[in-house]
């Protein structure tokens, strides 16, 4: 993590000491990186440059409006899953034109504002949601454009639940089943076909299972020009890990690379939606040793961040790295770092190594993507207040929510 590093014992974000942050804005608290955010994002940019297409970055990963805007502002696109995350990309300043919505429930009030602002397509999941979405360009009196997510029946070989291309998954149309919803699509006049799309997880460290993917995706391509249905894009979904621990995903570039080759001769666009590789580099959560607590079992640090402002751990018995911003002085022990909410699944990590003391900060690594956009109220803790660094500059993104926020709004009966 290039971007958080330390300097003369003490951990930094860019140019800012993270302690500093810590000090003024309190924890728990997620800190990004704007240099990485552009990195990442031009990364994709370069190895995109002589290919048409779009880099639709996934909201779902970081949807804090300032990254969304940044992101804007570089000339990204958006994959978005909801009528929540489309309203936040507009929000922040996002082209519709450049949106691509993706999710298997789309409801029609959902369909009906995104026909409304003119989003790029519509990557239906379903023939259900085929005959809703043409149901809702009709009453709009528009044509939607319309790209089918296909299951390729792929395994990601990752987590079991960020795995979404296997057919057993609720995700896409099965690929044999393809050809004859692309034909009903075609035969409407309320849609038009443009592409295909395929996503089948999330935090792959391999190429195979891409090119695999993409191999299937290409033989439907083909089958459908030959019966006169004619795509313009091809959408391969997001997916590319990053190195929480010790993993070696594919470059961007090589990933790309190995992309463009396969499609090359046949003229189509490429769409990606990446999300993870773009963010998750860029964030830590900071937090606070409250208590440390020792029992016959383990060793207790009782941090101010739980499950409620990083899931991932509990979820998906994820790693991510936990680090002093300033070394301790004692010697190191195991520690199981823990956050206050009531539910034993309540852990950052396990069995650390870390010379730890009451009061002490530390920095949960990765936590840019799938951190605060999967947090929540639960057990009426305020989520955590998002900054942004950029150079020297600390911009406060999204203050702390306060107790009183956490009552607003509702009314106990009369
Ligand atoms: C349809 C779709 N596109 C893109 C993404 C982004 O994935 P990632 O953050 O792994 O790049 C996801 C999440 O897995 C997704 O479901
Ligand atoms: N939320 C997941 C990724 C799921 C991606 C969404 N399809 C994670 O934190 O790793």
């Amino acid at each position: 993590m290039t971007d958080f590093s330390y300097r003369d014992g003490e951990l930094y974000a860019e140019e800012v000491p993270l302690q500093q942050i810590a000090a003024e804005h309190g924890t728990p608290a997620f800190v990004y990186s704007r240099a990485h955010i552009e990195r990442q994002y031009k990364e994709y940019a370069s190895a995109l440059a002589d290919q048409p297409g779009l880099i639709c970055y996934a909201v779902k990963a970081n949807s804090n409006l300032a990254v969304l805007n940044l992101l804007a502002r570089l000339g990204a696109g958006f994959d978005i899953v909801s009528g929540g995350e489309l309203e936040r990309v507009l929000a922040a300043g996002g082209d519709p034109s450049r949106i691509v919505f993706s999710g298997v429930g789309k409801t029609a009030a959902e369909m009906q504002r995104a026909l409304e602002v003119g989003v790029h397509c519509f990557n239906v999941e379903s023939a259900a949601e085929l005959e809703r979405l043409a149901h809702v360009a009709e009453s709009c009196g528009v044509v939607a454009p319309v790209s089918l997510r296909v299951n390729p029946d792929v395994d990601a070989q990752t987590h079991p639940y960020i795995s979404t291309g296997l057919k057993e998954n609720k995700f896409g149309v099965a690929i044999d089943q393809a050809p004859e919803v692309y034909a009903s699509a075609a035969a409407s006049p309320h849609l038009q076909v443009i592409g295909v799309d395929c996503h089948i997880g999330s935090q792959l460290t391999e190429l195979a299972p891409f090119l695999d993917a993409l191999d299937r995706v290409l033989l439907l391509v083909d089958a459908l020009a030959e019966s006169g249905i004619n795509l313009k894009h091809i959408d391969l979904g997001g997916g590319l890990g990053v190195r929480y621990r010790s993993e070696n995903p594919p470059a961007i570039g090589d990933l790309v690379a190995a992309v463009r080759d396969k499609i090359s001769a046949r003229g189509l666009q490429l769409v990606l939606e990446p999300g993870r590789s773009i963010v998750a580099n860029a964030g830590v959560l900071l937090t606070k040793v409250e208590f440390l607590k020792r029992t016959e079992a383990h060793n207790f640090a009782i941090v101010d961040a739980a499950m409620n402002d990083n899931l991932r751990p509990a979820l998906y018995q994820a790693w991510q790295d936990i680090v002093p911003l300033v070394p301790g002085h004692g010697q190191p022990e195991l520690w199981d770092i823990v956050g206050p909410v009531c539910e034993t699944g309540d852990f950052l990590g396990k069995n650390r190594e870390l010379a730890l003391e009451q009061g002490q900060l530390l920095a949960m690594l990765s936590a840019g993507a799938y951190g605060f956009t999967m947090s929540s109220n639960y057990n009426s803790r305020p989520r955590a207040v998002e900054i942004l660094v950029d150079g020297n500059a600390v911009h406060v993104v999204r203050p702390r929510e306060s107790f009183e926020d956490l009552v607003r709004g509702e009314q106990p009966l009369p």
